[in-house]
């Protein structure tokens, strides 16, 4: 068998996906619909979903109505996000929230490190004692203010433990999660997902999940003060390629009627609260709308390229972007150097050297990126702000300036990303000194670039 058709198109859980009637899917034992912020409907309870209004006097099965808007009422249509949820109890059922002090957020970026340096990070150790998602919680950068609905954060999640009888939920914004080591069990108010590795979800702003693992498990997470994260627009490329709609999959309704203690944590202006409630949050017995969670699996991403020469912008990998007003300026992409065929002639095929007016932290799930021989690890980081120069190293440069230009499979068995702002971020004291992660000779992979100019 050639070797391109014994390379498995999808990695993990994605391999046993199977069609599971109408727009569905079905994976893990779990059905999803697919396709992207869609206007779907979902019962997990015959008859649960009333018909033709979505607030009647009394709603079938006893449930609930409630609104989870994800946008203003009044924007504009194409980009009106909102869900009606049926259930038990509506979520206003609850004792009072009080400030809890765990995990390390940072609360505000105002008084956060300045620092143009590079900047990497070994892989961020994950706890011995029992953490939970919540508590292992950690801010790296950031920018803006929650409160103004303006900014970005970079977070690293690191635990061991369920969040057993517990939820939460985020006021600031939007998570964008990137499991790197351990599969996630999520439970949402919308249904059940689970991620995996070169898998990525989106949680939005509201909505109460769940984070369940069964071992030792990191990851990253983008989040978003404002707007929402979709499809990045094709241009010339045309109708299809890279993240396919169809290949994106969101819960059904799925829910639990659990009468038992429960803490539900709200992310609120970056600090964690905590109110308890007699019973199980996941109580949405069904739900409509276009507001919902979604998962994709970056192993289903169609790579465009260069097929002739020169090395193309990163933005030619982009998963999904977080706009903001100005046309074309993201406030975050979400970009991932997948797997690939590199055939470029008489080029220097690695990334160039560079300086940019947009902030890039980039993660690695598993394997090994292309411009740096070693010191970048699975499950560490690197942060190159605004203008801060960086690029190959020097080994990464004696060999690609001097390689033998064949057509050649890169970055195989490999999975780096970037979340690129157009904020100029700062860094936690987490960051730089508590998580004991920082590299402090980083620089030292551009020292001895020789100087090759002939006069
Ligand atoms: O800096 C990086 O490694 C990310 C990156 C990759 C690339 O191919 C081009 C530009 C860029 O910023
Ligand atoms: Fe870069």
């Amino acid at each position: 068998m050639a070797e391109a058709a014994k390379r498995p198109k999808v990695e993990a859980s994605s391999a046993q996906r199977k069609q599971a009637g109408h727009g569905l899917v079905e994976e893990d034992g779990i059905k999803y619909f697919t396709g992207l912020n869609q206007e779907v409907s979902s019962e997990a309870r015959a008859g649960a979903l009333p018909q033709g209004q979505n607030a009647p006097q009394q709603c079938p099965l006893g449930l609930y109505a409630e609104q989870l808007s994800g946008t203003a009422f009044t924007q504009p249509r194409k980009e009106n996000f909102r869900s009606w949820l049926y259930r038990i109890r509506p979520a206003a059922g609850h004792e009072p929230y009080k400030a809890v002090d765990i995990g390390n957020l940072a609360p505000s970026f105002a008084d956060a490190v300045s620092d143009p340096n590079q900047l990497r990070w070994n892989p961020f150790p994950i706890p011995d004692a029992p953490t939970n998602f919540v508590q292992g919680l950690s801010t790296v950068a950031g920018a803006g203010d929650a409160s103004m609905r303006s900014g970005t954060a970079f977070h690293i999640y690191a635990c061991n433990t369920s969040m057993d009888h517990a939820a939460l939920y985020n006021s600031d914004g939007d998570f964008l999660i990137v499991p790197q080591q351990g599969t996630l069990d999520i439970k949402t108010e919308f249904g059940k997902m689970k991620v995996a590795p070169n898998e990525i979800c989106v949680i939005q702003r509201g909505i109460r999940f769940q984070v369940n693992v069964t071992g030792p498990s990191r990851g990253y997470i983008c989040e978003v003060f404002s707007g929402h994260f979709e499809l990045p627009s094709l241009g010339p490329i045309g109708a299809n390629g890279l993240a396919n709609p169809r290949d994106f999959m969101t819960p059904t309704a799925w829910f639990e009627d659990v009468d038992e203690p429960y803490t539900v944590y709200s992310k609120y202006h970056q600090r964690f609260f905590a109110a308890t409630q007699d019973h199980s949050p996941f109580d949405v017995v069904a739900w409509h709308g276009n507001y919902a969670p979604f998962k994709y699996n970056l192993a289903d991403f169609n790579v465009i390229n260069s097929v002739s020469f020169d090395h193309i912008d990163p933005s030619i990998f982009t998963v999904l972007t977080c706009p903001t007003p100005v046309p074309g300026l993201a406030l975050v992409d979400f970009v991932i150097f997948p797997p690939r065929w590199s055939v470029q002639e008489h080029t220097f095929r690695p990334p160039y050297y560079h300086r940019n007016c947009m902030s890039e932290f980039m993660g690695l799930i598993h394997g090994h990126y292309e411009a740096k021989a070693e010191g970048f690890q699975p499950g560490g980081a690197t942060l190159h702000s605004m203008m801060t120069p960086h690029g190959p190293d020097r080994q990464c440069f004696e060999g690609a300036s001097k390689a033998k230009l064949v057509p050649e499979r890169v970055a195989e068995g490999t999975q780096a990303f970037m979340f690129e702002t157009s904020l100029s971020v700062k860094t936690t004291a987490w960051a730089m000194t508590g998580s004991g992660a920082r590299q402090d000779k980083y620089h030292k992979v551009w020292e001895g670039l020789p100087k090759l100019f002939k006069a």
